[in-house]
């Protein structure tokens, strides 16, 4: 099967400073690719570039065979900055994307989705009621609502303390059995890739490149105990430059 997403040779460059120096990349359909890199390195960069946000300064980024000059409708979003619309509820924000008139029921639709991360109960809360992880629950439904084909996905959980951060990565793995999506993931937590991903892509310092690939055959559910997933890490951890 064709990729779903083609990296071509992308190199970024802002002013002087050479940020992205060189990435090629294939994800399939389906496949969940985690990012991991040293701190700076251009992994954001490189995200928005893949995502449409900001034009490379060579290369390519092909969506299901076309080249794409911006955001493509079918990838969304998340970031660690969280984009949730205080003055609406967690209904309207979940209804918000839910343009054009193939959607049905939209508050329906909402609810459904605010059901699936646990938030039944709050659909009529406004986003200063909620906790720091029940508003990163809204941003996730928000972009699943729309049942988006692409999920690009920067520290999404950064912002979230440890608890809730292993709640989420359950929580997004429990959806992603339901409803397939082709994930791109950049985290900082060598361990949230390898519980998470099939592939675990470790970029190189700035100019960053890709440095090593791992592939995370493990099916779901994972247990980081693993010896193989614990070799794993040892070994991102030396690509990262960390000693063990
Ligand atoms: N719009 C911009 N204009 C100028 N320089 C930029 C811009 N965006 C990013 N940079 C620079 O590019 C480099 C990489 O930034 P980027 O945010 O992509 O790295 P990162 O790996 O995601 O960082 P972190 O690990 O801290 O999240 C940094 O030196 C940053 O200052």
């Amino acid at each position: 099967m064709d990729a779903k997403i083609v990296v071509n040779n992308i190199q970024k460059q802002f002013k002087d400073l050479p940020v992205v120096g060189g990435v090629s990349l294939e994800v399939k359909d389906g496949e969940f690719v985690a990012i991991v890199g040293p701190s700076g390195c251009g992994k954001s960069t490189l995200m928005k570039i893949i995502a449409g946000f900001e034009p490379p300064s060579e290369g390519e980024v092909r969506i299901d065979g076309a080249v794409r000059h911006g955001p493509s409708p079918k990838g969304i979003a998340i970031s660690q900055h969280g984009s949730v619309f205080p003055w609406l509820t967690v209904q309207q924000n979940l209804m918000f994307g839910l343009t054009g008139d193939g959607h049905g029921d939209k508050a329906a639709l909402a609810d459904h989705y605010a059901e699936m991360v646990g938030l039944k109960g709050f659909e009529n809360s406004y986003p200063h009621e909620l906790s720091g992880g029940m508003l990163k629950r809204v941003e996730i439904a928000r972009a699943l609502v729309v049942k988006p084909e692409i999920l690009y996905m920067d520290e999404p959980f950064s912002a979230l303390d440890a608890l809730m951060n292993l709640k989420m990565r359950n929580e997004l793995l429990r959806i992603l059995g339901e409803e397939r999506h082709t994930v791109l993931l950049i985290t900082h937590d060598v361990e949230e890739a390898l519980f998470m991903a099939d592939r675990v892509l470790v970029l190189s310092p700035r100019p960053t490149r890709i440095q090593a690939v791992f592939e995370v055959p493990h099916p779901h559910p994972r247990k980081l105990s693993n010896p193989e997933l614990q070799q794993m890490k040892e070994q991102i951890l030396q690509e990262l430059g960390v000693t063990v």
